[in-house]
């Protein structure tokens, strides 16, 4: 088996780590002197410095390198596929296409898959999602997912186990991508709670809360409930409500704090807010964290106000 992952962030760099212990696999980087620099030095500086390459990993810019290779991983921010995949459609077109990314594409409103197939409509699209940190990955600590595709994807999840890396399946492709996709924008409020000093309490209470408006929207699109509550929605939301390795944890924290953060950081619950903000619109499904989310990043609201404001909200049953 040999398995191409285009996108050599930090977690594209991960899982071509972990996927290298039982087979061949090629990293893409757009960047040539990125992608000279880490087959050189056997680790990705930019991203994961501590993690080594083994010796199964060969590191690539010539997107030539899927030609002849079966499944291919894309592991670029969400907001960046379309464009990627659009360009690159030929060559990938009718292959096993496998998104690591998280979000709701702001362009048109859809998901991963859709995204997928709507560029490469004989490709076969999966998701891989759940709770994992990209240096947890590249350490070999343990670590459990899901991979969702329309159809039955056993041979699939064999094929990409290893024996850190636990996958679990699903047919529910909706349900696994809104978990994966609004628990980043749920992550930026818990932040925004915890800069802003309002206590562990109110994390806890808008974690409950976000969980509660994540199923209402994934339900309502046709989502599973059993996939919300598994490791692509709950799993996932605690994972990244809860640790300052997430990104979105962190910028919601700098929002909380009143503080700048770096522009360059992937922090995809951003977009994904408003994303998501529309959606529910057309839907008529109420969000107001990820409505309070979208209005904070887009700088139209205080985090006093938007603490105000979900506070004054009407009293109703739980
Ligand atoms: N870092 C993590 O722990 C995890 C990340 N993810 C998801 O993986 C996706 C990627 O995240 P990271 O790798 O962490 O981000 P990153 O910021 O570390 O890397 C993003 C990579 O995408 C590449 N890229 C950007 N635009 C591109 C384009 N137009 N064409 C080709 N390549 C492009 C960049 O050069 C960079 O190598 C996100 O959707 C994220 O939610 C999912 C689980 C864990
Ligand atoms: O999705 C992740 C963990 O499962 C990574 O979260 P961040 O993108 O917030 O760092």
């Amino acid at each position: 088996m040999s398995i191409a992952v285009l996108g050599a962030g930090a977690f594209g760099t991960a899982l071509a780590i972990t996927l290298a212990q039982i087979g061949e696999v090629v990293l893409w980087a757009r960047d040539t002197a990125h992608a000279e620099d880490m087959q050189q030095s056997r680790c990705n500086a930019r991203r994961l410095p501590d993690a080594h390459f083994p010796q199964r990993l060969s590191v690539t810019s010539d997107i030539a390198c899927v030609d002849g290779v079966d499944i291919v991983l894309l592991a670029m921010p969400m907001q960046q596929m379309g464009g990627f995949l659009a360009s690159h459609a030929a060559r990938l077109d009718g292959k096993t296409l496998i998104s690591c990314s998280k979000g709701i594409d702001l362009a048109t409103g859809n998901g991963p898959i859709e995204v997928i197939e709507a560029a490469c409509p004989k490709a076969t699209a999966a998701v891989l999602t759940g709770p994992s940190f990209a240096a947890d990955i590249a350490r070999g600590l343990p670590t459990a997912l899901t991979l969702a595709t329309r159809e039955d994807a056993s041979a699939l999840q064999a094929q990409l186990s290893t024996p850190t890396l636990r996958i679990y399946r699903t047919t529910d492709t909706i349900g696994a991508e809104l978990g994966g996709a609004l628990k980043n924008v749920i992550a930026i409020a818990a932040g925004v709670v915890i800069g802003a000093q309002l206590g562990d309490s109110a994390r806890a209470a808008l974690m409950t809360r976000g969980f509660a408006e994540m199923g209402r929207l994934a339900l309502k699109l046709g989502a599973r409930p059993e996939t919300l509550d598994g490791l692509s929605g709950f799993g996932d939301l605690v994972l990244t409500c809860t640790s300052a390795q997430s990104r979105n944890f962190r910028f919601g924290l700098a929002l909380g704090k009143g503080e700048d953060f770096d522009p360059a950081t992937t922090v995809e619950g951003a977009a994904t807010a408003r994303a998501a903000v529309q959606l529910g619109q057309r839907h008529g499904v109420d969000l107001p964290i990820t409505a309070m989310v979208a209005a904070l990043v887009a700088k139209d609201l205080s985090v006093s106000d938007a603490a105000a404001a979900l506070l004054s909200r009407p009293l109703k049953e739980e």
